[in-house]
């Protein structure tokens, strides 16, 4: 039923709609793949070898690997400024680099304008569906490795991401990189299948028509691509085979079918297949409490550190004080946390507990004063430093991966501590699938370690609030911190669930970590911690053993008014 040439469309449209999903699966949106792939089939066109002369497969593929590199070249010169920006910013910023080029192509005198420049046809169907194997292999590879959850875990929750330890804007720049790769490729296929480099061909239009074949196929499943070019590229077939001329047909469909995907299918028409995701059987049920060793085989795979001996200050704050405009929410903070140490941290809302604990995992910089938390100087280095450092935390509002399991969450939180996988796995060496199956097995045992191993599967989004609260610790333990960081922990918890948390948090750091809890719950901070700071308008009112901080005054004060 189909023409050669609409075999040859779906596999181009499919490239390109790769080159978008490539930033769309790491939640980006650029609109800058026309321009990186007119530079590419222009740079491609011009300097590859006559065909006539080196024979017409030669010829092309030096042409790819010329229109890859150059698209990939783009992308960083492009990216590297642009790189800080997100959302619409980067779409217009991309899309104002395509028309740029695509306007200066047509007016330069080498590329004959309007007209562009002929080449021979040389892409055949069967050449066409060779690059897009190679590209969707690509995808299909490298999306279940660190990297490709890595990039996940961006799309879903950059702030997350980077306390988890991912470097957010290597990451964001690798992929744009990659978009880049692709596009070109797409460039230069499409110049040797229609005989023609010409800038009309790379314009605004061809670029939302690439983005909308990525949405509409899928932006979080590797065959989101293919799927949407094949339902976009046979529409007009179709009308064909039924006798309907009518050019604004598809173009509708198209916009129609995006209207749908936006409103009712967020992941595509491919995030219809279910994601699969193999949990490591390790035996003994869910309930047991061996995040760290290595009874279930594994784990001597994976990059631990070294812990500071028990006692040690793996945390130093001295003067530490947070101003947003007048409002001083930390004021003059000087505190120790030790190794092995469970430190709660009250105090009534506003008081500044969540600004302090920010200020140590490096997401807020201080105003004044430092905190030194395990050789580094937080405020002063990049999140996912501090948490290479071993800086790991949960989050009062919880920060989730929404769309990935609960066993994806915890593979991320084991950032730090698993090995990269990526060009292992593309070169499917046997050793890939060992680290990838020694983080299976830890990102379990930490599931386990919370008592969730039952809903590893289960899509963090759909899970109870209790549950992801639980969640957010596997994931923060998965990084094999030496400090830990839990910031309400036990909000939405009945008093069982409550219970049960109070009692893991305790064996955390009975196992050697530090651990800082703030908490409302007064009475489980009383029950569990070795030592009490409260906080209050910023400044520390009093600190020392729980009994001792619950009789002072000032506390009484601060959580009950002067009456009392
Ligand atoms: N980004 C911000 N911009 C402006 N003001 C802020 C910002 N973050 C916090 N504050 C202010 O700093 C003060 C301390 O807030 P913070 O969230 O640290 O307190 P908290 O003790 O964690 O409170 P809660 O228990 O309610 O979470 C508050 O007055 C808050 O309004």
């Amino acid at each position: 039923m189909f023409t050669e040439s609409t075999v040859t469309f779906i596999a181009l449209g499919a490239i390109f709609a790769f080159s978008f999903y490539a930033v769309l699966n790491a939640g980006q949106l650029s609109l800058g793949q026309a321009g990186f792939a007119s530079v590419a089939a222009y740079t491609s066109v011009l300097v590859a070898p006559d065909p006539d002369v080196v024979g017409d497969v030669p010829a092309l593929l030096i042409a790819l690997v010329v229109g890859a590199a150059v698209g990939t070249a783009a992308a960083v010169v492009l990216g590297l400024p642009t790189m800080h920006l997100r959302g619409v910013f980067l779409a217009i910023a991309t899309l104002g680099f395509a028309e740029a080029v695509r306007i200066f192509l047509l007016n330069a005198e080498w590329t004959g304008g309007a007209q562009g420049m002929s080449v021979p046809k040389i892409v055949t169907p069967a050449i066409a569906w060779m690059v897009l194997a190679l590209v969707a292999y690509w995808f299909w590879r490298s999306g279940p490795t660190r990297y490709g959850r890595a990039l996940e875990a961006i799309r879903e929750d950059e702030l997350a991401a980077g306390a988890m330890g991912i470097d957010v804007g290597r990451h964001r720049l690798g992929a744009f990189a990659t978009a880049g790769a692709v596009a070109g490729l797409y460039g230069v296929l499409w110049a040797y299948t229609v005989r023609l480099v010409a800038p009309a061909d790379f314009g605004f239009t061809a670029a939302i028509d690439g983005l909308v074949t990525a949405m509409v196929g899928g932006t979080t499943m590797f065959i989101g691509p293919v799927v949407g070019s094949a339902f976009l590229t046979v529409i007009p077939e179709i009308q064909r085979a039924l006798g309907v001329e009518a050019g604004w047909i598809r173009p509708f469909v198209a916009g129609l079918l995006l209207l749908v995907v936006i409103l009712f299918l967020p992941g595509g028409l491919a995030g219809r297949i279910p994601r699969r995701i193999r949990v490591p059987n390790l035996g003994g049920g869910s309930g047991g409490s061996d995040a760290g060793s290595d009874a279930d085989g594994g784990s001597t795979d994976l990059r631990t550190r070294e812990h500071a001996p028990r006692g040690d200050v793996v945390a130093r704050l001295s003067g530490l004080s947070k101003d947003y405009g007048g409002v001083h929410a930390v004021r003059d903070v000087d505190l120790e946390i030790h190794s092995g140490e469970l430190l709660g941290l009250i105090g009534p809302n506003g008081a500044g507990k969540t600004t302090l604990v920010n200020m140590i995992s490096g997401l807020v910089a201080p105003s004044s004063g430092e905190a030194s938390v395990l050789g580094v100087t937080a405020g002063r280095t990049p999140v996912h430093r501090v948490a290479a450092a071993g800086v790991s935390r949960t989050f009062q509002h919880s920060k989730l991966f929404d769309r990935l399991s609960a066993l994806e969450n915890v593979l991320v939180g084991g950032h730090l501590v698993t090995r990269p996988t990526l060009l292992r796995r593309l070169a499917w060496l046997p050793s890939a699938r060992r680290d990838e199956q020694a983080a299976l097995t830890h990102a379990a045992r930490c599931l386990r370690r919370v008592g969730m191993l039952d809903a590893a599967t289960a899509r963090a989004g759909a899970l109870s609030y209790g549950d992801q609260r639980r969640l957010e610790i596997a994931r923060a333990l998965a990084a094999d911190p030496s400090l830990l960081i839990l910031d309400e922990p036990a909000a939405g918890m009945n008093t069982v669930e409550a219970g049960e948390l109070a009692h893991l948090i305790r064996s955390l750091a009975d196992d050697g970590l530090a651990v800082l809890l703030i908490e409302h719950n007064v009475g489980l901070v009383r029950q569990i911690c070795d030592r009490v700071v409260v906080l209050n308008f910023g400044e520390v009112i009093a600190a020392g053993v729980p009994a001792e901080v619950a009789a002072d005054p000032r506390v009484v004060e601060a959580y009950l008014g002067t009456e009392a």
